[in-house]
């Protein structure tokens, strides 16, 4: 199984490395429209979304459109040491500065620490390598979001609220036939792309 994980990352990766950044941009423009027309329609208010590195779909419109309009924008912070992540929330890009792997993360004087047990966020945008038609993701290995999942699914039982859709957002491209999934990783309850919405079932 880590063998066909590892040999999927690399050919995803690859693709997605591909794409020039005229096509980058535009398609990441264009899914993040999709995303907020979601977010609209489900009145969302506080939402979590990453951060692109690499050659990941940028989320900057999605981030934007939450700054504009006054939602609680949640951003987190990755600890490699235990593979966990910190949840801060942010007003504005400034608030960022290279966390680990290079990744631009919510800098802890700078933004606001938000504890699940306080505020649950009402969506969360996960990026992923590869995503397929029934929800299963391939993300870089690190496990770092089935393992906040649970933390969700724990906080949302002690609030007696929903637990928030799980959103891939993603290129059309990293859309495949099956992605190898175990036990413990998280489905998707959607996959966002330049394309569109796709609800999973
Ligand atoms: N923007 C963004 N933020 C994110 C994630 C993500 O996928 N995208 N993550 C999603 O979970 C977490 C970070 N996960 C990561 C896991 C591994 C590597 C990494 O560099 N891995 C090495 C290979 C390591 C090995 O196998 O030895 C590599 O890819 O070269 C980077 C990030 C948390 N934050
Ligand atoms: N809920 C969990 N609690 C503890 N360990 C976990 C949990 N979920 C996954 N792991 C461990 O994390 C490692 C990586 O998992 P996996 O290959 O599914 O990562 P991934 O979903 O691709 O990564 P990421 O979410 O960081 O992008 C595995 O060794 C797995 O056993």
């Amino acid at each position: 199984m880590n063998d066909m994980k590892k040999a999927e990352r690399e050919r995803l990766a690859g693709l997605r490395s591909g794409i020039t950044a005229e096509q980058r941009a535009a398609w990441s423009e264009a899914a993040c429209v999709h995303a907020v027309r979601l977010l609209e329609k489900r009145g969302v208010d506080t939402l979590m979304a990453y951060v692109a590195f690499r050659s990941e779909l940028d989320t900057l419109r999605l981030l934007e459109w939450g700054f504009k309009n006054g939602k609680t924008v949640i951003v987190p912070r990755c600890n490699p040491e235990d593979r966990s992540m910190e949840l801060y929330a942010i007003t504005g890009l400034d608030a960022l500065i290279p966390g680990a792997y290079g990744i631009m993360e919510p800098n802890p004087a700078a933004a606001e620490r938000i504890e699940l047990r306080q505020v649950l966020p009402q969506a969360v945008f996960v990026p992923g390598l590869a995503f397929d038609g029934a929800g299963g993701r391939l993300g870089y290995g690190g496990g770092y979001y089935d393992r906040f999942r649970a933390r969700v699914e724990q906080a949302a039982g002690l609030l007696d609220e929903p637990v928030p859709p799980w959103i891939g957002l993603g290129f059309g491209m990293q859309l495949v036939e099956s992605v190898p999934m175990e036990a413990h990783d998280a489905r998707m309850d959607a996959i966002v792309t330049e394309r569109g919405i796709l609800i999973t079932p």
